[in-house]
């Protein structure tokens, strides 16, 4: 129970306490799978596999850029290693005796080395951020396009499966970083040409140098990657109360809400809801960055420690007289070229690493998507003459019991059959099945003989026409609302006749550019439509479609009473050539049906023409008279006093 504050009211034992929004990543990786392979052991050998990746993914938009890349990079290396080469002829020439200009002189040819080097390297540097740059909103597309590839080729129970839309968050969040891998990798790349020029120098100069440079680095690049673990893990912990804040933003926020928000009195009580998990994730944050603050502090400590070392070690060469001045200035330049070489590729890694995280998510829900990819047959269906549904039973994922349960049916080219039954006893879902949407758990559909397992599924809905309860209001002109972007030859003949046919004429009639008006009320300029007249819409678009099978699922609630008698007068003409299958609970309209089968708690209780069923004692007989009896409703008001009558509806259900 919750009061208007949404806080939970303190009674409630924890097994009876309300659920909350809650999202899982549960058929992705386990949690302990993901802690697992953030070990810090593991990252050095993710790394090379996070570049290969990256290089993959760059590789697949643009091979060119990635060769001119790590041309540029390796040349960028070997100009470093030449320069730092010229600095120890420079000084040496510098600091040998000998008159100052003619040490000058003979330096010259060195100092010019080092700045041709240097200059082209920022060329080079400039390039590299060029192609980079250019790079990374292509790589971001893709990464989102093969996304949106994955999740359309999915069978769409995978959208029942929990998860499949947390793994379809966390890729995306994925998608958004997954240029970053370039980046990172790159700059990896980079770090790791000018420590390799620098550590050939150093090891050239003392070979004890580079192992002491290493102590100073490690201890801090190991801090880094915890801290990077840490935050990683915290995100996962928090992506539950995230994506709950992101739901009610929604719900608070949105057009479609807004009027109820405000009548049913929503936002003190939404607003206490999405405080509360903001709380929790302000507090997780806070935890997280203290540990990544500790973790930054030791590294602080001990890259310190290292660095003394360093840098003792060569004024100990240097007064031992194991190194000369010209070789310690040299190893001065090359040991910073060698640290930030080093703690570029420390600190770019544990970027990383991070960003890999996220790339997984994106990498897990293509493959995830793959798992439930659509894996039917390549047989492209005619039109079918009969469709079967034989022993079918269906149930959603995770759900307690099936929504179907070994139903047999039938529909054949000409004929109009209704569905018919109380709410949540399988009629739509019996539609998704015949309109190969669905594959039954069990049993079969067959579309002529054939299995629709067997069938091509683009080919089998390219022959449906489906009006579902929840139109699409998809953001298009009046024109391809209707056509969906299948317009053929006849000219507008064919549209304005299926307007005509769903009523969508009157609509059309008052838009102020006709057909071509944008129906998206969320782009500017773009007109909004009222649902009734959506609906018309979304039927002109069925019977546009001309499909040889119509599956109309309460295709007409919307309607004001002529319009809906416009559609049912209409609907037995249109059988003609296709086989319909109605879905209503309106049982007037389903006189219209060759058959009527009634569903109950997923299985099939009657069938039968509209006259046997209303004269059959049985549940669609008992149905048909419940919505009759809303006729007599004047006569009860009569007979009853108007007080007696009106505080009865307040009190039913006492
Ligand atoms: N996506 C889903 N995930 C889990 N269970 C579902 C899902 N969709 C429907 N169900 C369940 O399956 C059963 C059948 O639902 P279905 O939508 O087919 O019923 P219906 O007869 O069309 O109902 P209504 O008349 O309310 O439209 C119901 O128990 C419902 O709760």
């Amino acid at each position: 129970m919750t009061d208007q504050d949404g806080s939970e009211a303190e009674t409630a034992s924890p097994e009876l306490a309300a659920e909350e929004l809650k999202f899982s990543f549960r058929g992705l990786r386990e949690e302990s799978d993901i802690r697992k392979a953030i070990s810090i052991r593991s990252i050095g050998g993710r790394l090379p596999q996070l570049i290969r990746r990256s290089l993959t993914l760059a590789w697949r938009v643009d091979r060119r850029a990635v060769v001119l890349l790590l041309t540029f990079q390796v040349l960028s290396a070997l100009l470093e290693a030449f320069g730092l080469l010229a600095t120890t002829r420079t000084i040496t020439e510098l600091i040998a005796s000998g008159h100052i200009a003619d040490r000058v002189q003979a330096a010259l040819p060195s100092v010019l080395a080092i700045a041709t080097a240097a200059a082209l390297r920022t060329v080079l540097g400039i390039g590299i951020n060029m192609i980079g740059s250019d790079l990374e909103p292509r790589i971001a597309r893709r990464a989102e396009w093969m996304m949106l590839e994955a999740a359309t080729e999915a069978e769409l129970s995978a959208y029942d499966t929990p998860g499949f839309n947390d793994a379809w968050d966390a890729a995306d969040r994925g998608a958004v970083v997954s240029p970053d891998l370039v980046l990172e990798s790159q700059s990896i790349m980079s770090s790791a040409a000018s420590l390799l020029a620098a550590a050939g120098v150093l090891t050239v100069l003392h070979p004890v140098l580079l192992p002491l440079l290493l102590l100073a680095v490690v201890p801090q690049g190991v801090a880094a990657v915890a801290a990077t673990r840490e935050n990683y893990l915290s995100n996962l912990e928090m992506s539950a109360d995230r994506r709950a804040l992101s739901h009610l933003r929604w719900h608070l926020a949105d057009k479609e809400y807004a009027d109820q928000v405000r009548s049913d009195t929503m936002a003190p009580f939404l607003l206490a809801k999405y405080r509360r998990h903001g709380e929790r994730v302000d507090a997780r944050v806070r935890k997280s960055v203290r540990t990544g603050a500790r973790y930054a502090a030791v590294g602080a400590l001990m890259g310190g420690a290292g660095a003394t070392l360093v840098w003792g070690a060569v004024v100990l060469l240097l007064s031992t007289g194991r190194m000369s001045v010209a070789s310690a200035g040299t190893a001065v330049i090359a040991l910073g070229v060698a640290t930030t070489g080093l703690r570029g590729i420390v600190n770019w890694s544990a970027r990383l690493f991070r960003t890999g995280l996220y790339v997984d998510d994106w990498a897990d829900f293509i493959a995830k998507a793959g798992g439930y990819a659509l894996a039917r047959g390549a047989a492209a269906p005619p039109a079918p003459d009969v469709i079967r549904v034989e022993g079918a039973t269906y149930g959603y994922p995770d759900a307690a019991k099936l929504a179907l349960d070994k139903v047999d049916f039938h529909v054949r080219r000409g004929e109009v059959v209704a569905l018919v039954g109380e709410n949540g006893s399988g009629k739509t879902t019996l539609a998704k099945l015949i309109a190969g949407l669905y594959l039954p758990t069990d049993g079969e559909v067959t579309w002529d003989g054939v299995s629709t397992r067997d069938l091509d599924p683009h080919a089998l809905w390219a022959q449906t026409s489906v009006v579902p309860q929840k139109v699409a209001r998809w953001p298009l002109t009046a024109r391809e609302s209707i056509t969906l972007g299948r317009e053929d030859e006849s000219g507008d003949g064919t549209i304005l006749d299926a307007a005509a046919a769903s009523g969508a004429s009157d609509v059309l009639n008052e838009l102020r550019r006709g057909l071509e008006t944008l129906l998206a009320p969320e782009f500017w300029g773009g007109q909004d439509l009222s649902g009734g007249q959506w609906q018309r819409i979304a039927l002109a678009r069925a019977f546009y479609r001309r499909a040889p099978l119509l599956v109309l699922d309460e295709p007409t609630s919307a309607l004001d009473p002529r319009a809906e008698h416009r559609i049912f007068a209409g609907l037995r003409a249109m059988a003609a050539d296709c086989a319909i299958v109605l879905v209503t609970h309106r049982l007037t309209n389903v006189a219209v049906a060759d058959r009527i089968v009634v569903l109950d708690h997923g299985c099939v209780l009657q069938e039968g023409t509209f006259t046997e069923l209303t004269t059959t004692p049985g549940l669609f007989q008992e149905l048909w008279r419940l919505q009759n009896d809303r006729a007599s409703l004047p006569d009860q008001r009569a007979a009853q006093p108007a007080e007696e009558f009106d505080s009865g509806i307040g009190n039913s259900g006492q």
